[in-house]
């Protein structure tokens, strides 16, 4: 997928021509909830958030709510507030403005309902095997608790066990492809049974059948266990037919959809104020600015090829 550069924020009008549609914006903060089959009671809820780093606003008066239960993809170009998003959910960045609800409870630090996978995942510990590395995450911890007691080390197992990752237990995380550490990273995240789980990008540098593949799992695992799940993606095209909603962030907005509410010339073109098009070839989307790749970030050309 291609997102057009987002300018510095900028928070100007979004698309009022969505009522009745079930997509919520910051525009529209009086819009109903995504709506779910049985009610499911909400999982994710926002309103009126503002958040900022650095001094500067990333999202601004940002009001929605995701029922318990939804995957949903959280596109954006480079520096849309992606991570900022996360990170205030985990109770890290306070927002400037506005309240932010985790299953009915304020966020903060620490939930243990919330499970996270960081953008940033260098190789630390990679002399440890699988199963000490999935360990090092217990209860928050990282790296060099000596022993687990036996609920730990059946948590540890069952992790592995549900990203079919008992093989990689004995081995050194060192020796391991990336495709094979980022099932070790998803089983940290489930140690604690959360029912929310946040993951930035954890696609990023897959190729392309183990991002498909990673995004099974992942739905596979969330339907089962009935988790609301966020993952923030630059390539739409992974998550199709598997996502309930998009949530994109652009020019410090927030559009909350279905695919085809969100992903559209008229909606996208809105949101980021300036003429975008969405191109859908071969069962993939991509999304163009006007002018084509000269105006794209380059981590985001997911689908320049089919435009050049
Ligand atoms: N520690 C920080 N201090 C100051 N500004 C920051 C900090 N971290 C991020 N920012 C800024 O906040 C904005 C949002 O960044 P964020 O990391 O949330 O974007 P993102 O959508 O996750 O981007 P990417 O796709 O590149 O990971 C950017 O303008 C970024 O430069």
């Amino acid at each position: 997928m291609t997102f057009p550069v987002s300018p510095p924020h900028d928070p100007e009008a979004l698309p009022h021509s969505h009522a009745g549609s079930g997509m919520q914006s910051a525009a529209e903060p009086a819009q109903a909830h995504l709506s779910k089959p049985h009610a499911a009671p909400e999982s994710i809820s926002l309103q009126d958030v503002t958040l900022a780093r650095g001094g500067r606003v990333v999202l601004s008066q940002i009001s929605l709510a995701i029922p318990q239960g939804s995957f949903v993809g959280v596109l954006g170009a480079n520096g849309a507030g992606k991570t900022t998003l996360f990170h205030a959910l985990l109770g890290l960045e306070p927002a400037v403005q506005g309240s932010m609800q985790i299953n009915g409870q304020p966020v903060r630090r620490g939930h243990r309902a919330v499970g996270y996978m960081p953008q940033m995942r260098k190789l630390i510990g990679g002399q440890f095997t699988g199963w000490s590395m999935v360990a090092s995450a217990l209860h928050g911890q990282r790296w060099g608790l000596p022993w687990y007691g036996r609920a730990g080390r059946a948590a540890v197992d069952a992790a592995l066990a549900a990203v079919d990752a008992q093989d990689l237990a004995q081995r050194p995380v060192a020796a391991l492809s990336g495709g094979e550490r980022q099932r070790l990273l998803l089983a940290q995240t489930l140690l604690d049974d959360p029912s929310v789980l946040l993951l930035d990008e954890p696609l990023a540098s897959l190729d392309p059948a183990r991002m498909r593949e990673t995004v099974e799992r992942i739905h596979t695992l969330a339907r089962a266990r009935n988790m609301t799940v966020l993952m923030s993606a630059h390539d739409i095209n992974p998550l199709l037919g598997l996502m309930d909603h998009v949530l994109y962030l652009a020019r410090g907005k927030a559009l909350l959809g279905t695919v085809d509410e969100v992903i559209t010339t008229k909606a996208l073109t809105a949101l980021y104020g300036a003429p975008v098009d969405v191109v859908r070839a071969g069962g993939r989307v991509f999304v163009v600015a006007e002018g084509g790749g000269s105006a794209l970030q380059e981590h985001d050309c997911g689908g320049c090829g089919a435009h050049a």
